[in-house]
């Protein structure tokens, strides 16, 4: 028998019983589930991670709703104590839901929700942010700035990657894959090649569309083109060597991580890319071979990352941490107080949407996964 842990109640007569595995940001979500009858639990174990024993604990008894967190594996053993518990519902406070077995959910009745939309755009700056960080070696500078290095001004002085006019390949081009290729496309005028199993029909009328924007206005139009395969993005450095500029190679990984996108970026697939390639990751740690990335990344100086996700997060790959040409920051990309907020606000909606009919019809197809 797992052993209780701290739980902060809210509507203490409400009629049912929702459990949050954690505190999330802002109030709305609060109020919407405790204005609609619910007790609301709020762990607040200082852990940061629950282990799946933590949350049967949480459970408990008698349970109508579960708003979970990206770092607990929602699986069958989870599912079938929540059914026994009377609930029905359980909603990831993420887009992403790798962590949830959506069959095992199906098949004790509860419905599953996640929380699309609220966090394309801050998502794509993030991945923005890390493109520029590794493309200009921000982090290197501020380090060398920092450890009083600086004596002056050279002309080899921390030289980096110019975006202006070149490639932005964009594996993934669903909703944070399309916005972060728009930021590109409109900041920086690149150019587009993308990699998706679907066409991103609408990301390639905005290219046209703003392509013909800029020719009518005398300046270089952008393109974009749809790859056939994720090897030709990576290779795309050959068709467009002759650029004016020294062309350097820019990815951004937007993909799901299921089976068919694990370790997407392999050993064979680094030796396809440029020397001098700029690799972002903002989608899930395992969709690059990280142990064969720190090789890479050794054996070539000018090769640079901008990581927010890892492998075996919270931990890194033994040597990334010694990387210069790495920039790691600590799964951050959703972090901004209007996503977050806007993310706890969905789950709650979820959660009761399971509940309350009121709740039922465009939310209910919008966001949940099954019901
Ligand atoms: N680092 C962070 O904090 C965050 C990470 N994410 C990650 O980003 C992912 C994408 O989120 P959204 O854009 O909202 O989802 P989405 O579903 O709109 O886009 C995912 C795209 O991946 C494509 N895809 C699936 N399998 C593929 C394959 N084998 N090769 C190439 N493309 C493939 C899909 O067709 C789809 O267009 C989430 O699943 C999540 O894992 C999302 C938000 C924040
Ligand atoms: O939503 C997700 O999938 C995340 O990774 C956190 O925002």
């Amino acid at each position: 028998m797992a052993k209780p842990i701290s739980m902060e109640v809210w509507n203490p007569s409400g009629k049912y019983r929702v459990v949050s595995t954690k505190s999330m940001p802002g109030t709305r979500w609060i109020r919407l589930l405790t204005d609609n009858d619910c007790r609301l639990e709020i762990c607040t174990d200082p852990k940061t991670i629950l282990s799946v024993d933590d949350i049967l604990a949480l459970i408990g008894d008698r349970c109508d709703g579960v708003i979970g967190q990206l770092t607990e594996d929602w699986g069958e053993v989870l599912f079938s104590a929540l059914k026994r518990a009377g609930g029905t519902a359980f909603s990831n406070m993420a887009v992403g839901y790798n962590n949830v077995d959506v069959e095992a959910a199906n098949s004790n009745g509860i419905a599953v929700g996640n929380t699309p939309g609220v966090l394309t755009e801050t998502t794509a700056e993030l991945a923005a942010s890390l493109t520029l960080s590794a493309a200009r070696r921000i982090v290197e500078a501020d380090q060398f700035m920092r450890a009083g290095l600086y004596d002056g001004w050279l002309p080899h002085l921390f030289v980096g990657n110019l975006l202006k006019g070149q490639t932005v390949g964009v594996i993934g081009a669903g909703r944070i894959g399309s916005a972060y290729a728009r930021m590109m496309i409109e900041g920086f005028k690149m150019n587009l090649i993308y990699y998706d199993l679907y066409q991103a029909t609408r990301l390639e009328k905005f290219v046209t569309a703003y392509g013909e924007f800029l020719k009518a206005n005398g300046e270089q139009p952008v393109t974009w083109k749809r790859a056939a395969t994720m090897e030709d993005v990576l290779r795309e450095a050959d068709v467009v060597s002759n650029s004016v500029y020294n062309y350097t190679q820019q990815i951004s990984l937007h993909p799901v991580l299921d089976k068919t996108t694990y370790h997407l970026i392999n050993p064979e697939r680094l030796a396809i890319m440029k020397k001098e390639a700029v690799l972002v990751n903002a989608s899930r740690g395992p969709v690059i071979d990280e142990v064969a990335l720190v090789e890479h990344l050794k054996a070539n100086p000018m090769f640079r990352v901008g990581l927010d996700v890892f492998e075996d997060e919270p931990y890194m790959k033994p040597g990334l941490a010694d990387m210069k040409n790495a920039v790691v920051v600590p799964h951050i990309a959703s972090a901004s107080k209007w996503t977050r907020e806007g993310m706890a606000t969905l789950a709650a909606l979820n959660v009761l949407a399971c509940h309350l009919q009121s709740f039922r019809g465009q939310l209910i197809s919008r966001t949940l996964l099954c019901c």
